[in-house]
């Protein structure tokens, strides 16, 4: 991806004022293959796609110099650029799919087509802009947007040194207009950053006491659009849930309750999806909001077994979950998902321990659950038990309270009662010392 660009053309000053847009997509390539580039291609045209109003109109792959040169191509290829963007008049904006241009490259671009040029960390931090719902994910995407900021700043003051032939002092204040931008800037960066501090100690809070409630958690992750929001639809029965065919449909962390089949409750956590080459601002932006991933008791891991980079795909996702500074358990005991199999005819994983699903269509969950619920009954160590007890005596209020009763069968000849129950080992521990005589049946 590091030699690929894509560009977009687009009509409207900024990209938060433009709603009408025709997009010409150039992508480029250099030591890559053909296949290799068409396919990053496509992940681009998905990614301008997913902007509502936005259209590619054409698509070119050429090969490309180092991407972070001042010159993205070569003549030749400019000029055949140049041309075709001339003879397609309803172009309004170029996007190159190279992770970041500099804004020399971009103003020499902007001047030579006479319109605005984008790359992947303004596009996809325009979708992460439109698709921000929470006041977290808001003011993480306004975190994400100063060092552009700052480079625009640099940019603009080297034109108005050049116009104006130095740099001046703003009236009375003794700072030069870029060190009173700066400044702003930085008051500015260090707001956002304390308000996404009180909420992460908000969350912490909600996490400890999420804690003592003893509810399992399951963060489900993947590459984005692998249907993460739909499977955990179709896993709690959720209708709120809104799975979108688009990149980054979701960008905030969201916690859903469930069941096991042991009646077990649970939380599912819906994450972010990931992206081969996520501008790295990006990720840091939004890596905190990942923390929380490490604080679960399961990674259930979703791939998209119909894309076809989804061994792609699951190499970029492991790679950024090794760079998590994950517990080693939580990698150790993922569960691969294979998703979306109803669109593939007898579809049988290669890889061992894979489960292969269809959160559309509700096929493969009940074995999806047992397989969860084995892998959390060991992360907790967490018992599923059957104890006799005597109705007359404590022993049935001290489970209520102290672990999960799931059934209470009464046996009303003698005033006993088996009941199944899931139990933490501390728990049991407690229960055993309490009640020493009480007979119990591991199941
Ligand atoms: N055919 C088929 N489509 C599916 C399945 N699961 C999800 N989809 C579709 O895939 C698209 C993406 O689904 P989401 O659940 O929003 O995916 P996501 O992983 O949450 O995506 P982001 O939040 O954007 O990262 C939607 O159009 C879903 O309807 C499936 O099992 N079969
Ligand atoms: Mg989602």
């Amino acid at each position: 991806i590091a030699s690929n660009c894509s560009v977009t053309l687009i009509r409207g000053k900024t990209l938060s004022e433009l709603w009408w847009y025709i997009v010409i997509f150039i992508s480029f390539f250099c030591f890559c293959y053909v296949p290799e580039a068409e396919l990053q291609v496509a992940e681009a045209v998905a990614l301008v796609d997913t902007l509502q109003n936005w259209m590619v109109i054409d698509k070119i792959i050429i090969p490309t110099k180092n991407p972070n040169k001042k010159f993205v191509f070569g003549k030749g290829n400019f000029q055949v650029l140049t041309e075709k963007i001339k003879k397609l008049p309803h172009v309004t904006a170029v996007f190159l799919n190279v992770e970041r241009i500099s804004s020399l490259t971009k103003k020499e671009l902007e001047g030579a087509w006479g319109m605005p040029v984008f790359d992947r960390y303004t596009v996809v931090l325009h979708i992460f802009r439109c698709n921000a719902r929470t006041k977290e994910a808001k003011l993480q995407v306004a975190l994400a947007e100063v060092p552009l900021l700052r480079s625009n700043l640099k940019n603009e003051v080297s034109q108005r040194d050049q116009q104006r032939g130095g740099s001046r002092y703003i009236m009375g204040s003794g700072e030069t207009f870029l060190e009173t931008q700066n400044r702003v800037l930085k008051e500015r960066e260090l707001k956002i950053r304390n308000a996404l501090e009180k909420l992460r100690r908000k969350r912490a809070l909600l996490r400890t006491q999420r804690r003592k409630c003893e509810f399992p958690m399951v963060s489900v992750m993947g590459y984005t659009n692998c249907g993460k929001t739909t499977l955990i639809k179709a896993l709690t029965g959720e209708a709120g849930l809104q799975p979108r065919d688009q990149l980054f449909a979701t960008l905030d962390i969201t916690a859903h309750a469930g069941c096991l089949p042991s009646h077990m409750p649970v939380i599912y956590v819906d994450t972010i999806g990931f992206l081969t080459d996520l501008p790295h601002n990006l990720v840091e932006s939004f890596s905190a909001t990942l923390e929380e991933v490490a604080y679960s008791d399961l990674i259930v891991h979703v791939r998209d077994i119909t894309h076809p980079e989804t061994i792609l795909q699951k190499a970029t996702v492991l790679s950024v979950l090794r760079n998590l500074n994950l517990p080693s358990h939580l990698l150790d005991s993922m569960v691969e998902v294979h998703n979306k199999v109803d669109l593939i005819e007898r579809y049988k994983p290669t890889e061992e321990n894979a489960l292969a699903v269809s959160a559309l269509h509700g096929h493969g969950l009940e074995e999806l659950k047992q397989e969860i619920e084995k892998k959390i009954l060991t992360a907790t160590g967490k018992k599923i038990l059957t104890v006799n007890i005597n109705l007359e005596g404590p022993q049935l209020s001290w489970l209520y309270k102290e672990a999960t009763v799931q059934e209470v069968e009464v046996m009303p000849e003698d005033s006993t009662a088996r009941v199944k129950v899931i139990i933490g080992s501390s728990a049991f521990g407690r229960y055993k010392n309490l009640f020493p005589n009480s007979e119990i049946f591991m199941s």
